[in-house]
């Protein structure tokens, strides 16, 4: 279980006073749990995610996943446990690699070994990591990232993300980038990877669809509370207006 308990969060404004964020967060998320996680604009989600995975330090609380607390954990110590995928294709690979070699790296994650040692991986073993991914990218083995489309690179981004097994998935609105369809896409090789592979998620999205229609759970931030915790079942229930009705409350 992720279990974030009283978390505060305060940013410096240009007086040099605090502007306080989160006062007291909870949130328990269970094993496998996929949250949505919607929300007006700098309403925080970004930067929850950006605590959890350690790029922002809290001002008080604690994080804890499973025994490890990862409070006390350095940001490079939490990437062999947590993994992120931007909205921003450029962020997570390496454009100036091929797919081959980001995936190969993305294999040895956290070990120390040699370059050329890191990237004897066969063939077919690469190859049977995009099976089924649609974007066609196993036939983009060899090409150098920049080359690949906004969509391929967040399919690409998103195996690499959890192709060494993570506890957790972080993912920042990564789908904002993308087209409707390659968005659809992508969306539906996140959900097949999360519960293949039964990791705890997190997705911030602005796509009040994708928050409906994938997930397992739902939530609503609001200047940096919870105002909304929805279920599966519940979830089932409400409608995009529903939550736009939620949105215009909140504001
Ligand atoms: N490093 C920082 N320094 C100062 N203020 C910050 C920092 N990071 C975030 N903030 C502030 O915290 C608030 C929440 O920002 P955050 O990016 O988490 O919102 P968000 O809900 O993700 O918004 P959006 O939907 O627009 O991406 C904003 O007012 C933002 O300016």
């Amino acid at each position: 279980m992720l279990k974030i308990k009283e978390l505060s969060k305060s940013f410096p404004n240009h007086y040099g006073e605090d502007n306080i964020l989160f006062n007291n967060l909870c949130l328990e998320v269970q094993k496998g749990q996929f949250i949505c996680i919607i929300g007006s604009n700098g309403t925080g989600k970004s930067t929850l995610l950006n605590i959890i995975s350690g790029l922002l330090k809290e001002s008080s609380g604690e994080i804890n996943l499973e025994d490890i607390n990862l409070t006390s954990l350095p940001e490079h110590k939490r990437t062999s446990i947590i993994s992120r995928v931007f909205q921003n294709p450029s962020l997570g690979t390496c454009p100036s690699m091929t797919v081959r070699e980001n995936l190969s790296l993305a294999l040895n994650k956290g070990k120390l070994i040699n370059f050329k040692k890191c990237l004897r991986h066969k063939k077919e073993s690469l190859e049977d990591l995009l099976k089924d991914i649609s974007l066609d990218l196993k036939k983009f083995l060899d090409v150098k990232v920049k080359y690949l489309s906004g969509g391929q690179r967040q399919a690409l981004s998103l195996i690499m993300a959890s192709v060494a097994n993570p506890k957790v998935l972080l993912l920042d609105e990564h789908t904002a980038a993308l087209d409707p369809k390659t968005s659809d896409e992508i969306m539906d090789l996140t959900e097949k990877i999360v519960k293949e592979k039964n990791i705890t998620t997190l997705m911030v999205t602005h796509n009040l669809s994708h928050a409906l229609k994938y997930g397992s759970r739902l939530i609503m931030l609001h200047k940096g509370r919870i105002i909304l915790d929805l279920n599966e079942e519940e979830k089932k229930q409400l409608t995009i207006e529903n939550i736009l009705e939620k949105f215009e409350y909140a504001v």
